[in-house]
C-alpha cells in the first residue's frame, strides 16, 4: 500500500474527515480552509508525540490513536477554545494495515468526543512519532491565558492528579495492579478527556489557565512567571484518586500529582467570588489548591504552613541532570 491509498483508506475515509462546523475544506487539497464566526479568534496548538519518550514504543495503537488526539486538544480546553479540527503528521516506520486500522479507530473515537474534525496532515517514513496540530476557536479577547493571575485569586484544579503518573509502570509493564486500580490509572494515561466544557465556562470568570502536562507544579511555574506573581499551592488539598492512594501509598501518591505530569487536567486562578458563582456539570470536579500572592515562583506548603517545595517540579526534555 502508497501512501496515497493509505491516506485515503484509513484518513479521508474515517467518519472525522467528512467535514464539519468551521471546515469549508478538509483532507486533499494544498491546505484546508477553516471558516471562523465574526468576532472570533483562531486558537492553534501543536504537540509531538515520540515512541519512547511519550508512550512506549509497543502498544495498543487504538489507544495512541486516542492518546495523541486528547493531549492535543488539551491545549484548546486550557485556551476556552471550543474545538473545530485537526491536521495528523504522522511518521511511520512500515506500513501496517491492522496497526493503522486500530490506531485510526482511536484517533476517530476521541475524535467523536471533542467534536473536532481530521483536515489534513502529512504521511512519512522514519521512526514512530505522531504530530497533532489543533484549531478552535474563541470569543476575541476571551481566551484563558496564563498572564492575568492577580494577587488575591484562588488556585484551582479540574480534577485528581496523579493517575498518568501512576499508571507509568502498569504502561511499561514494570508492576502489576489489581484491576480496579489499573482501570482508572490506564484510563487517565491513555485517554485523558480534554476539559473542554471546563475551560469555555471558565471564560470571563477565570484569570489564568493552562492544562497540566508536565506536572502540577512546573507548570504553575509557567502561570506565576507569566502574571508576575507568586503562586501557593497547599499539598493536603492537592486531590488524588482513591485508587492511586491504594496503588501507591500516600505520599508517593502526592508526590505523582504535584510533579509526574500527563494529567491533562486544567490549573486555573480564579477570583474568590467568581469561584463561587461558578455553575458546573456533575462530572467536573474543580478542587482549591492554593492561591495567588504578590511575589514570584511556586510554593509547595504542608497543613502546618511550612514549606516543603521540592526541587524537581515536573518533567522537562533535555533536563541535564535527572
Ligand atoms: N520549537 C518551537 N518553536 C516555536 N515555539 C515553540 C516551540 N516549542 C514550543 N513552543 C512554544 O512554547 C510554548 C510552551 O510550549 P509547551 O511547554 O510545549 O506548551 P504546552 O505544554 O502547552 O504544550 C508554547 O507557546 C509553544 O507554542
Ligand atoms: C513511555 C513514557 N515515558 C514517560 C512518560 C512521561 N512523560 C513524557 S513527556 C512528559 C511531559 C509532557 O510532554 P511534553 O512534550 O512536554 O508535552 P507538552 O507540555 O508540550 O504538552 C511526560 C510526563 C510518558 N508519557 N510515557
Ligand atoms: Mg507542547
Amino acid at each position: 500500500m502508497g501512501e496515497f491509498e493509505l491516506i485515503r483508506h484509513f484518513f479521508a475515509a474515517a467518519p472525522c474527515a467528512q467535514g464539519g462546523d468551521g471546515v469549508a475544506l478538509g483532507i486533499g487539497d494544498d491546505c484546508a480552509l477553516l471558516e471562523l464566526p465574526a468576532g472570533e479568534q483562531l486558537a492553534v496548538s501543536t504537540d509531538t508525540l515520540v515512541a519512547g519518550v511519550h508512550f512506549p514504543a509497543v502498544c495498543d495503537p487504538s489507544l495512541l490513536g486516542q492518546r495523541s488526539l486528547a493531549v492535543a486538544a488539551s491545549d484548546l480546553a486550557a485556551m476556552g477554545a471550543t474545538a473545530i479540527g485537526f491536521t495528523l503528521a504522522l511518521t511511520l516506520p512500515e506500513v501496517s494495515a491492522d496497526w493503522l486500522q486500530a490506531y485510526a479507530q482511536g484517533l476517530q473515537r476521541m475524535a467523536h468526543r471533542c467534536r473536532m474534525s481530521l483536515i489534513g496532515g502529512d504521511t512519512t517514513r522514519g521512526p514512530l512519532s505522531i504530530t497533532v496540530t489543533v484549531f478552535g476557536r474563541v470569543p476575541a479577547g476571551q481566551a484563558l491565558r496564563r498572564d492575568g493571575a492577580r494577587p488575591g485569586d484562588l488556585l484551582c484544579v479540574g480534577g485528581n492528579l496523579g493517575n498518568a503518573a501512576g499508571a507509568l509502570p502498569l504502561v511499561l509493564g514494570e508492576r502489576q495492579a489489581p484491576v480496579e486500580q489499573a482501570q482508572a490509572l490506564l484510563a487517565q494515561y491513555w485517554s485523558p478527556m480534554p476539559q473542554l466544557t471546563l475551560g469555555q465556562l471558565l471564560r470571563g470568570q477565570a484569570t489564568a489557565a493552562l492544562d497540566v502536562s508536565d506536572g502540577l507544579l512546573a507548570d504553575c511555574g509557567h502561570i506565576a512567571r507569566a502574571s508576575g506573581v507568586a503562586l501557593e499551592v497547599n499539598q493536603h488539598q492537592v486531590p488524588v484518586s482513591t485508587e492511586l492512594e491504594a496503588f501507591l501509598g500516600r505520599d508517593a501518591a502526592v508526590h505523582a500529582a504535584l510533579t509526574g505530569g500527563d494529567d491533562y487536567v486544567l490549573a486555573f486562578t480564579i477570583p474568590a467570588a467568581q469561584h463561587q458563582a461558578l455553575q458546573l456539570p456533575g462530572f467536573i470536579h474543580v478542587h482549591v489548591i492554593g492561591r495567588v500572592l504578590d511575589g514570584q515562583g511556586v510554593t509547595l506548603r504542608d497543613r502546618q504552613g511550612r514549606d516543603i517545595t521540592p526541587t524537581q517540579r515536573g518533567y522537562q526534555h533535555f533536563r541535564e541532570t535527572p
